[in-house]
């Protein structure tokens, strides 16, 4: 079966015939499961007796928390939701790529509210530069057209999840995807006008079978994402970085003052642009600062990786 929900201290699982609610073993650890994760329940007695392997993980380090909260498994896509009007954030769909590139998700970036924008050529074109190669796709959440311009991603066997800003309308494509009837519509919420800001509608992971045979994850908007462990992850994000280091002078380049700096060269030549290396820098730095090193025995290992070192 598979996990459809995690709570505190429940879980429900999919299987062919429907949903059902697992049995745990008393005092069981539910924060180990992530909606997606595929596991083996016994037929008779609802007992959850192992999870399988995962092919692709996405979780996030929280403050404070010793380790990361899982956000979904098993994801081939990860539809990174944001809206064309203020929502939209460079520095903040950077974040969402690291994790996606880290997780080992094919990604795309979807532009929610283009029919409230005469042109959304602007966004697309900026959403394009995030990343070489991004897939970007500009959609009306509440039509069924979203469903055929996301068709490529979500046909038999295939699962998406979303993930983005409260009120990019995450819900609203869900409830369309998912063909849902209005009883059983995931609730959708309005926005601030001012800001686009939306109410945080959503607060719980679920998984769901959409028309075309495959299945979406809706997660709760999220305020704060911080990076740690990404390195990979910025690596493929900031790929036109990575590959000028080994051309600057220094092989520790930090890319700031030094001479001989093949980075600092592209700014000065125009051909990369000042705002993504600061950015770049930002979540370098970052990812350093929150990145956990293990000493002795372990050495260095991490015991698990997902990403595609591309
Ligand atoms: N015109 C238009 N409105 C949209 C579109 N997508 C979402 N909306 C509206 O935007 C508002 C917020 O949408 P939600 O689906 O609740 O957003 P969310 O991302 O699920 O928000 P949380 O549940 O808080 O995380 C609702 O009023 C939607 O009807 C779109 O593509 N076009
Ligand atoms: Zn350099």
């Amino acid at each position: 079966m598979r996990i459809a929900t995690v709570h505190r201290s429940r879980m429900s699982a999919e299987g062919v015939a429907g949903a059902i609610k697992l049995k745990l073993a008393p005092r069981a650890n539910t924060s180990d499961y992530a909606v997606g994760d595929w596991v083996l329940v016994d037929a008779d007695t609802r007992e959850l007796v192992r999870r399988l392997d995962r092919q692709t993980l996405l979780q996030r380090q929280t403050v404070g928390a010793r380790t990361p909260q899982l956000i979904a498994a098993n994801i081939d896509t990860l539809f990174i939701v944001t809206s064309c009007n203020e929502d939209f954030n460079p520095a903040r769909l950077e974040r969402y790529l690291a994790l996606a590139n880290e997780a080992g998700t094919e990604t795309v970036i979807v532009l929610t509210k283009a029919d409230k924008i005469e042109d959304a050529s602007e966004f697309v074109t900026q959403a394009q530069a995030l990343q070489r190669g991004l897939q970007v796709v500009t959609i009306n959440a509440k039509t069924q057209s979203a469903v055929d311009a996301l068709a490529p991603w979500c046909g038999e066997g295939q699962t998406v999840a979303l993930i983005g800003s409260s009120g990019v309308g995450k819900s609203t494509l869900l409830n369309t995807l998912a063909a849902k009837a209005p009883e059983d519509a995931q609730l959708t919420g309005g926005i601030r006008e001012d800001d686009a800001k939306g109410r945080h509608t959503t607060t719980s992971r679920s998984l769901h079978a959409i028309q075309s045979g495959g299945c979406v994850i809706d997660t709760p908007g999220m305020r704060t994402l911080h990076v740690s462990d990404v390195a990979a992850g910025l690596d493929v994000l900031f790929a036109e970085i990575t590959e000028l280091a080994p051309n600057c002078k220094f092989r520790d380049c930090t890319h700031f003052h030094e001479p001989g700096c093949a980075v600092q060269a592209a700014v000065t030549a125009g051909t990369l642009d000042a705002d993504r290396l600061e950015r770049w820098r930002k979540l370098d730095d970052e990812n350093r600062v929150n990145t956990p090193t293990f000493t002795g025995a372990r050495g260095n290992k991490k015991p698990e990786t997902y990403g595609k070192r591309r």
